[in-house]
Order: C-alpha cells, then structure tokens, then sequence
C-alpha cells in the first residue's frame, strides 16, 4: 500500500543531491521556489565523496578542479576555497610491447610529446565554439567517428601508441574503442588546445578541504527541504503535476521535477508516461566509463612518480598523490572495475608490479561507481554520435519532468563543472516552467 504524504505542495521536486541537484535546489531557492530534493543515500555529494580512509581524507570520486573549469570555478571564488596540488613527478615509469621501462618525465615527455597534440591539432576546427558543440557541422559529422576510427588515420611509433592508449583509457574510464573521438576535441578544445593545460585541467588542482567542502557550502545555501535515504522509484506526470514516489512508499507532488540521477540509473526509475523514444534508446545504450580509482598507503616515502600502461593493464595509470604519517598516498585510474577490487591490497600490490617491485602496499581503498546501484558509472564519456542524437532531446521536459546532470551539459561534460552548469541552464528553465502555470 501505498502512503499519501501530507505536504505534497512543492514548486519542484528534485531527484539526487550531487552538484547538479543542490545546484539546482539553490537556484529555485534563490527565485523564490518551493523545493523538495531527494537523496538516495544516507550523504550528499553524489559522484563526489570525501572520505577518511588510509590515514587521511581521500576523493573516492570527482577531485580535480582548475579555472578553466568556469562554473566550478565561480563556485569555489563565491566560497572562498583555496586548492591544494600534488607534489610535481620527479620520476616517470611506462610500458611499451609489454615492457617495463623508466626514466625522468622528461624523458617520457620527449618520447611521445607530438602524439597527443598531433592528433588533436584539429580540435578547433570542430569546435570553433567549445561550448556550443552542435553548431558546427563538420562535428556533428566527426561525432559518428570512434576513438579508434579517427586514431587509425595517423602513423605512430609503438611507444606513442602505447601512451596514447593509456591516455585514452584513463579519460575514457573505460574502453576507449566504444568512445567518441569528439569527447577528445571537446577536452582538447575547452582546455585551449595546450598540452599541459590539459593535463592540469584533469588531474593536478584539488579543493584544499575535500568537495565536501564545496558540497557543503552549496548545501548551506540551500533552504529546501532535503530527505535523505529516499530513493525514488517512479515519476508519475500529468494534469499539471509530477506525482514522485519512493521505495519505502512515500508519495510527493509538485507542479515540476527535475531528475538528477546518473544516465546509467535512470532505466530504473519508472517513467509515466513512459520517457521519449530517444530518451529511451539513450538510456539502454547508457556510456563508456565503467573503470575505477584506486588508492593505497605504500610503506615509506616515494618520490613524486608518474606511471601509464595501455589498455587492458589492470591500472592504466598511477601518481603519487602525498604523504602521511611517513607512508606514502598514491591514486590509480583503470578503466575496468572488473579486473581490479581496489580493496584488496595484494590485488593493488600485483597491478603496480607491472612498473615496479619495490613498492609495498600496506592498505588500498577505493568505490566501485560501476556497481554503486545509484551511480552504475564513474565520470560519463559518450559514445559515436550520443551527442548529437540524444543531448537536445534528453533536454527536453516531458510534461514537467526535466532531466539534469553532468551528462547533458554543453560544455565540461563528465566533470563537475558540467554537473553545475547543465543544473544552473535546468532550473532557469524550470522556473519559466512555473511561472507559465500559475
Ligand atoms: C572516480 C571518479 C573520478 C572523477 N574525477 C573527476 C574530477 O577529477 N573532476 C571532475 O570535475 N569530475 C570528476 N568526476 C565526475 C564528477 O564527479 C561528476 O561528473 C559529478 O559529480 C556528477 O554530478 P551530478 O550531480 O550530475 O551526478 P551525481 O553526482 O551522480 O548525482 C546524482 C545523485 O542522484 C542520486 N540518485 C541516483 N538515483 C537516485 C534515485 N533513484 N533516487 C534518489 N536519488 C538518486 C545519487 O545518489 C547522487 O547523489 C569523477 C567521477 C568519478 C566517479
């Protein structure tokens, strides 16, 4: 049976409390809104997580953050947060034909410095616009092109090949084979098309206090009302009214919603009526990453390293990331959380092996997004043509249903800032929603 809770009147009910959510909860909030967010779990944040483990505060999922990251950016400026980075590497280990080798990152750096910009030189050219993918139509048509098909065009030494499929499998967070070569441009494009902007943009900027803080400080800004541990099971919409209910049976209306869970999620949440056709076949085919992140408290202290292995290595890369207490704290990105249980430290110990003996895993740690109910996907990396068949639409309300999250955004999509900017784009579009039913 079902129960029919008594505060039913809300402007907006908002499903998920990562970045998306509570920034559109602040947003209708702050235009004079009445929100309810539902959380599915006992924390906010979402993909998001800082957690104590191994001694110290550690990113489970979403870390990195830069200024060329706009919106994430105006964030962390409105709340004062300072960034913190990790020590430069001072070594750098990589394979190649199944190889094991080392030397400086210099040296690395000299090897395959042409590839990745030689390949990516062309990204303007798509995307004269970054932000505005779908303006252009020499990107539209690049968008039906696979990593892979795009790749095979070029001449590269095995070497360079080698580091362009650990590249590849660390920002794909999965298989880059089923990935869009346009998700590249994009990266390359929104990073000003340099190297190492690039590189920064990705894994070198945290927030000093963890994304909690950020998390937090949104959170502080929201005046709705939040219930935690509410997953939701059905969005029922009609009449004028969203009807949204829970597992554990709790029923809730509002005039809209705006439904924030993972793309990879959403095929569980019962829609009626039913989402789009193309909504749907976006939901089915879901997205690329499915890897993991790992980290491990190593005995002693290491110097700074930097490692990269190609696909189909457990660990495609590994850094390290501090020190605490004398040990050290390195972080690793694979792109299949099948091959590695980042909890079992002789697992994460064998996987580093691949690069070097001498370093003794006392603890690892990590989440596995891709088996998280509530996640199922770690940062979303499309596939051939999903941008340009599926974002606009998955845009579009459905009798006030609106869909929100990382996924759809125009710009830093996958990343924090993409959550932030698709949420502020959303509920601007939710509150003339409103304001055409009264
Ligand atoms: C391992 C990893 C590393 C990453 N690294 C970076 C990085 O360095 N920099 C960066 O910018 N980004 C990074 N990201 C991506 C970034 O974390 C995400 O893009 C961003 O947090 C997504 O925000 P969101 O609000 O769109 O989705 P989410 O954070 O997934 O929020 C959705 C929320 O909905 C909830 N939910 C789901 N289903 C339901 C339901 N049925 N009922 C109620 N609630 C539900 C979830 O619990 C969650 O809280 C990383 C992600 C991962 C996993």
């Amino acid at each position: 049976m079902q129960k029919q809770n008594q505060t039913t009147d809300f402007d907006v009910i908002i499903v998920g409390g990562g970045f998306a959510g509570l920034t559109a909860a602040r947003e209708l909030n702050m235009l004079g809104r009445k929100v309810l967010l539902l959380e599915g779990k006992d924390r906010l944040g979402g993909r998001t997580w800082t957690d104590h483990r191994l001694g110290c505060d550690l990113e489970m999922g979403g870390t990195y953050v830069h200024w060329y990251h706009p919106h994430t950016w105006a964030e962390i400026s409105r709340y004062g947060l300072e960034i913190s980075e990790a020590p430069g590497a001072k070594e750098a280990y990589w394979i190649t034909d199944g190889q094991a080798y080392s030397g400086t990152p210099a040296e690395l750096n000299s090897i395959v410095k042409e590839s990745f910009e030689y390949f990516l030189t062309k990204a303007y050219e798509y995307l004269p616009q970054p932000f505005n993918p779908l303006q252009s139509s020499s990107f539209t048509e690049m968008d039906g092109k696979s990593v892979y098909d795009f790749l095979n065009d070029f001449s590269f030494t095995n070497e360079q090949k080698d580091f362009l499929s650990s590249l590849l499998a660390i920002d794909f967070n999965g298989d880059p084979k089923e990935g869009a070569i346009t998700q590249m441009f994009r990266w390359w494009a929104f990073s000003g098309g340099n190297r190492y902007v690039f590189a920064d943009t990705v894994a070198r900027y945290k927030i000093k206090t963890g994304t909690k803080s950020l998390v937090e400080a949104i959170a502080s800004d929201v005046k709705a009302e939040i219930k935690m541990s509410a997953i939701v099971d059905s969005v029922e919409s009609g009449n004028g009214s969203v009807r949204v209910t829970t597992r554990d049976g709790e029923s809730y209306r509002a005039t809209a919603a705006i439904v924030t869970a993972p793309l990879s999620t959403l095929d569980k949440i019962d829609f009626q009526p039913p989402l789009s056709k193309t909504k749907r076949a976006f939901m089915q085919e879901k997205q690329v990453a499915k890897g993991i992140k790992v980290w491990a408290r190593i005995k002693g202290k290491v110097e700074p390293f930097v490692s990269y292995a190609p696909e189909g290595y457990p660990l495609n890369s590994v850094h390290l990331d501090n020190y605490v207490d004398g040990d050290s704290i390195i972080v690793g990105f694979g792109s299949d959380a099948g091959r590695l249980d980042a909890n079992d430290p002789k697992a994460v110990e064998a996987a580093l092996r691949h690069w070097r003996t001498d370093l003794e895993v006392i603890d690892s740690t990590g989440h596995d997004w891709a088996a998280d109910e509530l996640a199922q996907e770690t940062w979303p990396m499309l596939k051939p043509n999903q941008l340009t068949n599926y974002i606009e639409e998955m845009k579009r309300p459905e009798q006030g249903v609106f869909l929100a999250g990382t996924t759809y955004a125009n710009g830093w999509g996958g990343f924090i800032d993409g959550a932030i900017e698709n949420a502020i784009k959303t509920s601007r579009k939710v509150h003339e929603y409103l304001g055409d039913c009264k």
